[in-house]
Formats: structure tokens, sequence, C-alpha cells
């Protein structure tokens, strides 16, 4: 039993977990206004490497020889993980991802008319052309590469599964299925992946944005398409909205019994440190690594997780599982068995009677601050209603 629901407890897909690609250092670092440096990017991407994170995409060699040296650096560092560079489809991108020594590129070729037209005035010819010499020439000076289609989700299917015929055949090992402004909704990501896992021989690997909020949703539904591999980042960042999350999709996948070898633990250690090199906090409310995502405050709630904690805390999402634990915390929708609790925790005379008589000064208090109670709030609460609170504990 590892659903997160019993309704995910049925439709729980089988087979092999896919494997998680994380471009936190490439997407992650295109989000408008973040600068990792380099002792960050090392970090973070060491930080990916212990927790598991089979492959990390570090960044764009086509920047320039700092780039391609900070490239060279965070590789040499990797232990367990494989890293990729992202390339263009220009020789010349490939010459400078070769140039770091990782021995992966990722060639991101527009597929879109009006990406085609508008951004290269070039035609479908053009792709063609470029996708067959360019993994020819890559696979020439060594290097495994992938294809990607960057705004494949607005191109005709058709044409995207020719490109990944023609990557195939030119010796390409995967192709990336991009859907550059997350226009596509679950239903729409699964259909176009699942045309393109049967309509050409590569595996496919789905690359979410998530303009519509569907970025996490979207992957879900392309891995159980068929889908064996999946871009995230960590907190999702990335360009605009940003990308799927890798807790996110590393906490469904394990608790759909699909564990794709991410330590669930390292989750919030990882958000953290690139929230820091970001400059970005962490979102409180943030699925898995919010710092309020395992925090109760109602009435009704507290008294169920105390009775049983199942109530309000499904089997794949039990904190400890991410090194966390519960919060129980006393605010303006407590009730009496939240009170009861923290009086008790406090070590305070914590009688049903003594609790009734607390709750409205308990809420009357959150209101005026404005806020949840901290433990010396109430204190000064119970002390303020029966001096001798303190101390005497009662059963
Ligand atoms: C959806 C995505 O995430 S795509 C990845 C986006 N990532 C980045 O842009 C990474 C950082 N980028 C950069 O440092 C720079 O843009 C560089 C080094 C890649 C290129 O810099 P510049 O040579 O100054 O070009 P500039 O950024 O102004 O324009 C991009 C050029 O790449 C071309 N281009 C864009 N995407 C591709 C592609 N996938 N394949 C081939 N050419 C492309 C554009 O047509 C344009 O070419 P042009 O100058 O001949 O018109
Ligand atoms: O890597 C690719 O293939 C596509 C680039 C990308 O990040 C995107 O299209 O969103």
């Amino acid at each position: 039993m590892n659903a997160l629901s019993p309704a995910m407890d049925v439709f729980s897909p089988s087979g092999p977990a896919p494997v998680l690609c994380d471009t936190t250092l490439r997407d992650g670092e295109q989000t408008a206004g973040v600068v990792f440096d380099l002792a960050e990017r090392c970090a973070i991407a060491s930080a990916l490497d212990a927790a598991g994170v089979a492959e990390i995409e570090l960044g764009v060699a086509a920047m320039g020889a700092a780039e391609i040296g900070a490239i060279r650096q965070i590789a040499r560092g990797l232990v367990a993980a494989s890293p990729l560079v992202w390339a263009r489809a220009r020789a010349e991108d490939i010459a400078a991802a070769h140039q770091t020594g990782v021995r992966r590129v990722h060639v991101a070729v527009p597929l879109s008319p009006c990406h085609l037209a508008g951004k290269l005035r070039v035609d479908a010819d053009w792709a063609r052309t470029q996708v067959r010499q360019l993994v020819s020439l890559a696979t020439g000076m060594g290097l495994a590469v992938s294809v990607g289609a960057e705004d494949g989700s607005r191109t005709d299917p058709a044409f995207v599964a020719e490109i990944a015929t023609i990557a195939a055949e030119a010796g390409a090992i995967r192709f990336r299925l991009a859907d550059t402004l997350g226009v596509l909704d679950p239903f729409a990501a699964h259909d176009l992946v699942r045309r393109l896992v049967a309509t050409q021989p590569l595996p496919i690997e789905f690359h979410a944005h998530n303009d519509l909020g569907l970025a996490t949703a979207n992957t879900l539904a392309a891995a159980r398409a068929g889908a064996s591999h999946l871009s995230v980042t960590v907190g999702g960042l990335g360009e605009r909205a940003g990308n799927a999350a890798l807790e996110e999709v590393a906490a469904v996948l394990a608790a759909q019994g699909r564990p794709t070898g991410v330590g669930l633990d390292r989750l919030v250690p990882l958000a953290e440190m690139v929230a820091r090199a970001a400059g970005r906090p962490v979102p409180a409310a943030k699925p898995i690594v919010g710092p309020a995502v395992f925090s109760h405050e109602s009435g009704i709630h507290v008294d169920g997780l105390l009775k049983d904690r199942t109530t309000y805390e499904s089997a794949g999402l039990r904190p400890e599982v991410f090194g966390r634990a519960h919060r129980l915390v006393l605010g303006k929708h407590s009730g009496l068995a939240g009170v009861v609790h923290a009086l008790r925790e406090a070590g305070l005379r914590h009688d049903d009677a003594f609790a009734r008589a607390l709750l409205p000064m308990v809420r009357a208090e959150a209101e005026r601050l404005k806020r949840a109670l901290e433990p010396a709030d109430l204190i000064r609460l119970a002390r303020g209603l029966c001096p001798g609170a303190q101390g005497v504990a009662q059963s």
C-alpha cells in the first residue's frame, strides 16, 4: 500500500520508474534574474548527485569560455549522476559542448512553425537536415546525443515523430518533447507522448513548463503515457512560471511504487539550498518542501490527527518520509483538542475545563496578532487565566 489516496492506488501505473533529468542548473538558472555563482552550482550539482538524481543538465556551453570551464569543473565533482550539456542546433554549440569534457550533449531543435519561420527564419527541411547532420557530428566526436523538440507541443505531432525518427537513424539516444510554453493539460500531454512513443523508436523525455500550473501533472501524465525520462528542477525553478518540481515528481512516483532513486529526505535541504542561491525563498505552501505544508491548526484536523494520523495524512505523504514532522499550531481555528494538546506539551494545566476557558482567549489572541500563537503566547494566556497554571500538569 503506497498510494497517496485510494484513487491513486487503483490507477497506479506499473513498470520501471522514469529517470529524472534535473535541469535546475540550465533551465532553472534561466529564470529571469537568477544567477548561481560557481560555488553554488558545484554545491547544487553535488547535492543532486548525493540525493540520487540520475542526470543533471549543467548549462549552455555556447555561452563562452568561462561557462565551458565552469561546466567542466562542476562535472568533475559528480560521483554517480550523469552530466549533460545543452546546445542549440548549431555545429559551434556542439563543439563548445565537446570542450567541456562532458560526454553527453542535448541538441534542442525548435520545431513549431512559429519558431522555425519567426525565430530562425528557416523551414521544416532545415530541421530535418540539421538533426541528421548534427547528431552525426556529435556522435563522431564521441558524444552521446539527445535531441529536443523545442515548442514541440505547438508542432504537428507527425512532424515531431518524423524528426525523432531522423534523430534515431542518425544515432541519437533519446528524444525530448518540450512543452516550451506550458500550453498542455495532462490529457493532451498524455496523448502527445503516447503517440510519440508508438510512432518512433527512441526513449522519450518530457520537459514541462508551469505557465498554467500544470507542469507536475503534465509530467506525470507523460510518465504514464510511456515517457521514460522526465525533466525537473528543484522547487520548479525555471523560465517564467518554472518547470516541473523535482520534489513533487519524485514524491508522487515514490508514492505510486515507482521510486526514482531520489532520497526523499534530501528534498528539503535541496530546496533550501537552491532557494538561497536563487534568492527566492521556498514558498510556505510549496508541496513537500514548503515550511508550512505539515502544519495544522484547524480544530477538526488537529482532533482527527491526534486520534488517528491517517485521517489527515495520506500514506505517501507521511512527513517522516521527507525528514519532517507534523507541527500542530494554535490559532483562530483551533478547537478544544488542540488546546488540550498544546497545554500538555507545554507542561501546563490541561484539563478540559481549563482548556475550554482558554479557547476563546486563544482565538481572540490569534485574531489580535493575526498569526498562530507561539508557546510563549500560550503560557502568557494560561497564566493570565490561572496564575498557577504552569507546572500544574494534570492528565
Ligand atoms: C526554451 C529554452 O529554454 S531555449 C534555451 C534558452 N537558453 C539560453 O538562451 C541560454 C543563454 N543564452 C545565451 O547565452 C545566448 O543566447 C547564446 C550564447 C546561446 C547565443 O547568444 P547570441 O549569439 O548573442 O544570440 P542571441 O541570444 O541574441 O540570439 C539567439 C540566436 O540563436 C538562434 N537560436 C535560438 N535557438 C536556437 C536553436 N535551438 N538552434 C539553433 N539556433 C537557435 C536564434 O535564431 C539567434 O540566432 P541569430 O542571432 O542568428 O538570429
Ligand atoms: O531542451 C530542450 O529540448 C528544449 C528547451 C527548453 O527548455 C524548452 O523548450 O522549454
